[in-house]
């Protein structure tokens, strides 16, 4: 893992957005197309606002979220409507979003159409992950009923996973999904994240599911 510390959020959200910007350039010199893995939650939104803004080949990115809470796109809740409206727009406005959100299904239901259109877009040229101080990311919470199945290598791309004290089910990439990403990263701000960064690694990913992506991660931190 590599921690990099910024003097502010402003500062971070920039390097962090030319840092993403420049390793997807990279891939869509290599490639017909790359995949631009994000997150959900409070934090990534003003990363988004920078990422946006750069100048890519965005009609060959193809962007999925790390995770998703089962709720339609007018709920406050939907990851999918917070990348709608701070990613997707702008230059990045062409690029093409599957989101995972079924109306009228549940997760369970939805799995295979949604792992047949996710599985081909793997692994993910980047990967930008968030961290909740329960040292969740993605919707790998600990004490998640199916974190043993997200956990494992041989897990597939998406994992329907339900756990105390969230109040929506989720659709969540798996760790096996996530650490495939040829550049990872992960963002997180304030003291209390940072420490439970600290406690994660030296946890088993079943009790800190963060730390089963930290290995070749650089995480973005500032206070
Ligand atoms: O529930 C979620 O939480 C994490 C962290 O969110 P934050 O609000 O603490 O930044 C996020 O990465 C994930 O995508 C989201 O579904």
């Amino acid at each position: 893992m590599t921690l990099l510390e910024y003097a502010d959020a402003e500062m971070l959200a920039l390097d962090l957005a030319n840092v993403m910007a420049g390793a997807l350039g990279a891939a869509l010199r290599q490639q017909p197309r790359a995949t631009l893995i994000v997150p959900g939650g409070t934090t990534p939104g003003p990363v988004f606002d920078d990422l946006c803004a750069v100048d890519l080949d965005w009609d060959r990115v193809d962007v999925i979220l790390s995770d998703e809470r089962w709720v339609p796109e007018a709920d406050a809740a939907s990851n999918a409507a917070l990348v709608r409206a701070r990613l997707l727009v702008d230059k990045a406005a062409a690029a093409r979003f599957l989101p995972y959100h079924r109306a009228g299904q549940t997760p369970e239901q939805a799995l295979p159409e949604l792992e047949a259109q996710v599985a081909p877009l793997l692994p993910a040229a980047v990967a930008l992950l968030g961290m909740g101080a329960d040292m969740h990311t993605a919707s790998l919470f600990p004490r998640g009923d199916a974190l043993r199945l997200a956990l494992d290598a041989q897990a597939p791309a998406l994992v329907a996973m339900r756990a105390p004290g969230q109040a929506q089910p989720r659709v969540t990439l798996s760790a096996q999904a996530l650490v495939a990403s040829l550049s990872l990263h992960v963002v997180i701000t304030g003291d209390d994240k940072r420490a439970a960064l600290e406690r994660a690694q030296g946890l088993p990913p079943q009790e800190a599911p963060v730390a089963a992506i930290l290995k070749d991660a650089t995480v973005h931190w500032a206070a």
